[in-house]
């Protein structure tokens, strides 16, 4: 079986970058989202992201971000995906896709079987869905909430692209959901950090290798 894929989301700071290469983790996200505790500057973005060694996706995450901001992006900061975790819409995705020419991950929240119906249309237009814990009303971040979802609203199903699991996700739970849901990508902001925006080293280590355990299967 494939190596479980392990994206860490929101750094900040150039040894959050070397933390998340050293583990072993293929994506590194970095947030734009002003009112997040994880937001970066384009500037600072760029930095960050040229630090990063090969082999390392470096992933945009976006909040219902216009043309305008995105052209500022592009411009400036090496990616290799947009995530798009507002509430843009299956045309946006499309667009933003098209006019871009990266492959796009749209985050879709979950909470209930009345949201699994988005993950298979923006499964179809999308080159991943991050099915995501669905924040809370009246929560200030679309998503990095630290909430988990119902993981049995998904056991055994699938989409028509590749997809990533989130929300909650710690050392302690992510064996457990990657056995649940069947998932190959794993992604986590809050269950790394030692406060809010502030990544912990040692955490990402055992997040990384908690995701790579494979289970023991019995023998016959
Ligand atoms: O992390 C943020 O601050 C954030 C802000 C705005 C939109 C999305 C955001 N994070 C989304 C992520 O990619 C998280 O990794 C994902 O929601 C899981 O977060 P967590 O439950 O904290 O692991």
């Amino acid at each position: 079986m494939s190596e479980v894929n392990v994206k860490i989301c929101g750094l900040t700071c150039a040894s959050d970058v070397e933390a998340v290469a050293k583990a072993g983790a293929r994506y590194a996200g970095f947030v734009f989202f002003p009112k997040s505790p994880r937001h970066v500057s384009v500037q600072h973005a760029r930095e960050l992201a040229l630090a990063a060694p090969v082999g390392l996706a470096k992933v945009a995450l976006l909040v219902n971000a216009d043309d305008a901001l995105l052209d500022e992006i592009m411009e400036s900061v090496p990616l290799d995906m947009l995530q798009l975790h507002g509430r843009e819409s299956v045309e946006r995705v499309a667009e933003v896709r098209a006019r871009y020419g990266l492959p796009v991950m749209k985050a879709v929240g979950v909470a209930s079987e009345a949201d699994l119906p988005a993950l298979a249309e923006y499964g179809r237009v999308a080159d991943q869905i991050l099915v995501d814990a669905k924040a809370p009303k009246g929560a200030a971040l679309p998503g990095g909430n630290g909430l988990a979802f119902d993981w049995r609203l998904i056991a055994g199903r699938r989409w028509p692209c590749p997809w990533m699991l989130a929300g909650g996700l710690t050392e302690e739970n992510v064996g457990a959901a990657i056995a649940m849901t069947g998932t190959r990508q794993v992604d986590v902001s809050s269950g790394v950090e030692s406060a809010p925006g502030v990544k912990d080293a040692d955490m990402i280590a055992r997040f990384v290798a908690a995701a790579r355990i494979e289970p023991a299967i019995p023998k016959l």
